[in-house]
């Protein structure tokens, strides 16, 4: 479960440029229960998805995940807490490019001071369609083929929140139905909560609840 309240951020000044004052609504997603963050470009999908993810940290409210409060956590210990809790689909990938897919995945694991989990990578491979690619470069796929890796990586630890950022933007409407049916599936099997941010209109059909910002 992850639930937030009265969550306020700002980004650092600038040359004394004033910067927006973002405040978010009051959300929760219970485990296994999935939730559809809506919102024009601008708006601060990212911003509020980085800010639960702890890669941001609040300028006041509150943030749980399992009854926890985690929003006065340091970097340190956000660090440790993300790694093995908390799934992170990017916007943009950020994969170590000297390693292959596998070990890409299995880097998951490693962080999060887990056992290597080869036949789950193996597994995700398979069901989003890129086990012919585990020992290539991460650069040597297209995008769309990165973004199911991406999903893959999130995937491995068994993550009780799955955060995704836009997991759609490079799929082909088939791709994209079938990523968004297997992370949802993926994630109601190992009980997650699985919040996703997007603009993708193609999404609002296949979520129940929705926030709009
Ligand atoms: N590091 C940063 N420093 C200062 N301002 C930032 C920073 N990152 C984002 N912003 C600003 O915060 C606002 C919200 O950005 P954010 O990326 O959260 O929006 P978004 O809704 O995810 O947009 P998109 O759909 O285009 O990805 C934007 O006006 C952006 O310019």
């Amino acid at each position: 479960m992850i639930a937030t309240q009265q969550l306020t951020f700002a980004y650092p000044t600038q040359s004394n440029v004033p910067t927006k004052q973002f405040t978010f609504p009051d959300f929760s997603c219970a485990d296994g229960e999935t939730m559809l963050i809506l919102g024009k470009s601008g708006r601060g999908k990212t911003t509020f998805l980085h800010l639960m993810a702890l890669l941001l940290k609040p300028t006041g409210g509150s943030i749980q995940i399992h009854n926890q409060e985690i929003s006065h956590f340091d970097s340190a210990q956000a660090a440790a807490f993300r790694a093995a809790n908390v799934g992170i689909i990017y916007q943009k990938p950020h994969f170590v490019h000297s390693l292959s897919v596998l070990d890409n995945l299995l880097l998951a694991n490693y962080l999060a001071n887990k056992s290597l989990a080869k036949e789950k990578a193996q597994h995700l491979a398979e069901s989003l369609g890129f086990a012919d690619h585990l020992a290539k470069k991460t650069t040597q796929l297209s995008q769309g083929e990165q973004q199911r890796v991406s999903i893959a990586r999130a995937l491995m630890n068994n993550a009780s929140v799955i955060l995704a950022d836009e997991p759609t933007s490079n799929l082909d409407d088939d791709n994209c139905l079938r990523v968004i049916d297997l992370l949802k599936t993926q994630t109601s099997e190992i009980g997650a909560s699985l919040v996703v941010v997007t603009h993708d209109q193609r999404l609002k059909d296949v979520f129940e609840k929705h926030l709009y910002l």
